[in-house]
């Protein structure tokens, strides 16, 4: 704030002294309540085109203390941006007009299809890939952005706590730290226990979603994960924009507060920096940072065999990538070749791959090609990072990022917007400052095994168009039970086909609802070695297994089997099971009487009848129903 001070300091209190504000004049009649560091603040704002802040400013004595607390909010918004206020609303302003102008920030790029690594599910190249990652995780830490509002889901709580199935109810932050804590044991295992590798996880969240992460995991003790191993960053949101000279809105609930909104994931580069994590971790003798988001819950089934191509690659960056559908809602993996002959390897948001093809001879733009699929591999936004690189790189920007903004128009002269935007800024946006040396590669996956997230309300996701993802509730716990169903078949487990259902206007496919906890298998080959011969599982069966040292063999599943163990207790299942099952009664989302995180999925699991076996005590166990 020291311009807006100094601006004071070199005005003479004389006549008109405050000649400054008389733009302002509400302002004005309250200048002497405000402090001389507050009236720096508004001349500020008066400078940068903000008198409209003002216009609604009761006479002194009303409101005195909220008049003077809209500073406090403005101090902190101008310290939380890397030059202050006046930077982001002249950042603004270049980028609003370059968007109204129709300009592409790829503009002087010509994009073409990258080569990557193709990985196939299961065979042996997957299978070394995968024993490499988990070799190297002992050596990571993970990063989860979640600090995002959720706004196209519409959910009330926070994503992380929304169950990633309900066969279960695992929430999705709990399928994450079982699934880096299963990685960390794995990891230590194959270096014959000579290690005590602790995985760091780091959550960034924000003001709307910091305090119900906390809670969530404070009341769950941590999912089991030593409260030192996890940190909390928060990013701090950004004014909101109302038009094109980028004047801030103000909040509808309090008009003594400046609307904001989140900055984006790409804070997180900025956060670990500043929060001196990297160099910690570093010093400790960590090499990789894996970036993910809040509702994929099949991401840890790809993350091993990704991890693997990042170390045999000796990539700085892997990005993972699945086939994409043209038009779907997440990003091209584009190389982008400059007039100057430069090359990156980057994502293209999905809002922009289209008009870019268009502006470079592709008449069709976004499309699919003769695969079905766009020829741009689908960024996932699972980032895997080579820790020292990153630390090189993020010493010269301290994470700082490539800003855009995204106003929606109210109609084509661009002149008003729908409701109000503001600068954003994206963390796969990060390999676009990396020097042409940079091993910058990407991982592509089948979706089936590596991408369904969770973002589409109920009535969004029943307008997709037919054959693009739905990546709502529904799919999302139904992709799950998919990809359990195709690992264990590629493993020799005769699993009945799927059969069609609608559950909120969604056409998708139900297999068996077969769940694992992540220590059962972090890899394919774990899962092959807890899979003996003859085992089968009908379309209706549910099966949740539950403990380290659990044995399928000849085991015939005709119903609901639960089995939990301890992870001492090492038990043989076996044999026939038949009974009742549960079964999946459809519920509507517009019936409010029931559980929000139920009825967007469109389905409640009824359970009628089933075998469940415990063992809580260590020994060899045999079951045979
Ligand atoms: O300010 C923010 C905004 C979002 N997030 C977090 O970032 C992740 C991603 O947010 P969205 O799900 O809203 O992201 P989008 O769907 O807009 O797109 C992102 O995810 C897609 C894949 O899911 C594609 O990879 C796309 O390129 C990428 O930008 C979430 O975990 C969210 O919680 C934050 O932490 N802070």
């Amino acid at each position: 704030m020291d311009n807006a001070v100094d601006s004071l300091a070199g005005l003479s209190v004389t006549d008109g002294w405050d000649g400054w504000a008389s733009s302002a004049p509400n302002l004005k009649r309250n200048l002497g309540i405000l402090s001389s560091e507050e009236i720096g603040f508004a001349m500020m704002l008066l400078r940068e085109g903000q008198k409209h802040l003002f216009d609604h400013w009761p006479e002194p004595g009303v409101d005195d203390r909220r008049k003077k607390g809209y500073f406090d909010q403005v101090a902190q918004l101008n310290a939380n941006y890397p030059g202050g206020l006046v930077s982001y609303i002249q950042n603004a302003r270049k980028l609003l007009a370059d968007s109204k102008a129709g300009k592409n920030p790829s503009d002087g790029f010509t994009p073409s299809v990258p080569t990557g690594e193709v990985l196939t599910f299961g065979n042996d190249n997957f299978m070394m890939l995968e024993e490499a990652g988990v070799r190297e995780a002992r050596r990571a830490a993970f990063v989860l952005v979640a600090g995002g509002l959720g706004e196209r889901l519409g959910y009330k709580g926070i994503k992380l706590a929304l169950p990633s199935e309900t066969t279960t109810g695992r929430c999705f932050l709990q399928h994450y730290i079982e699934s880096i804590l299963a990685l960390q044991e794995a990891s230590c295992r194959l270096v014959q226990g000579q290690c005590e590798a602790e995985i760091p996880l780091v959550i960034m969240t924000s003001d709307d979603t910091h305090e119900s992460t906390l809670l969530l995991l404070e009341s769950n003790d941590y999912f089991g994960m030593k409260t030192c191993q996890v940190k909390l960053i928060k990013q701090e949101k950004v004014a909101c924009l109302t038009d094109n000279n980028a004047r801030f809105a103000l909040d509808l609930n309090d008009k003594y507060k400046i609307q904001t909104k989140p900055h984006g994931h790409g804070d997180v580069h900025a956060l670990l920096y500043s929060s001196g994590l990297l160099n910690l971790w570093q010093s400790a003798g960590l090499k990789w940072v894996l970036f993910f988001q809040d509702t994929n819950g099949l991401l840890f089934k790809a993350i091993p065999a990704s991890l693997g191509v990042s170390s045999t690659k000796g990539y700085h960056v892997n990005s993972l990538a699945v086939p994409r559908k043209a038009k779907e809602a997440m990003g091209g993996i584009t190389k982008l070749t400059h007039t100057d002959g430069s090359e990156i390897v980057t994502n293209v948001e999905y809002n922009q791959l289209d008009p870019l093809l268009r502006a470079t001879g592709h008449a069709d733009g976004d499309v699919n090609c003769e695969t079905g699929f766009s020829p741009y591999p689908g960024n996932i936004n699972q980032l895997i990072l080579d820790l020292g690189p990153y630390i090189k790189e993020l010493s010269k920007t301290r994470g700082a990022i490539a800003e855009f903004v995204n106003p929606k128009y109210k109609d084509s002269t661009k002149s008003s917007f729908k409701s109000s935007t503001r600068l954003e800024c994206m963390m796969q946006d990060y390999p676009k400052s990396l020097p042409p040396l940079a091993k910058v590669g990407f991982t592509v996956m089948d979706k089936w095994l590596a991408y369904a997230p969770v973002k589409n309300n109920p009535e969004d996701a029943s307008k997709v168009p037919k054959g693009n993802p739905y990546h709502s509730a529904t799919s999302g716990e139904m992709a799950i039970y998919k990809a359990n169903c195709l690992i264990l078949r590629k493993a020799g487990v005769h699993i009945a086909d799927p059969v069609t259902d609608i559950f909120n206007g969604q056409e998708v496919e139900l297999w068996p609802r077969i769940t694992w906890s992540p220590k059962w298998a972090s890899t394919f080959r774990d899962v092959k070695r807890k899979v003996g011969e003859c085992c089968s599982i009908s379309q209706r069966s549910t099966m949740i297994i539950n403990g380290q040292n659990i044995f399928l063999d000849g085991l015939s599943l005709d119903g609901a089997l639960v089995v939990n163990a301890n992870d001492q207790a090492e038990v043989k299942v076996t044999g026939c099971v038949q009974n009742k099952g549960w079964a999946l009664e459809h519920v509507d989302y517009k019936d409010i009487l029931i559980p929000e995180e139920t009825r967007i999925r469109g389905f409640k699991v009824c359970k009628i009848e089933q075998v469940e076996i415990n063992y809580a005590d260590p020994g060899k166990f045999s079951f045979k129903s």
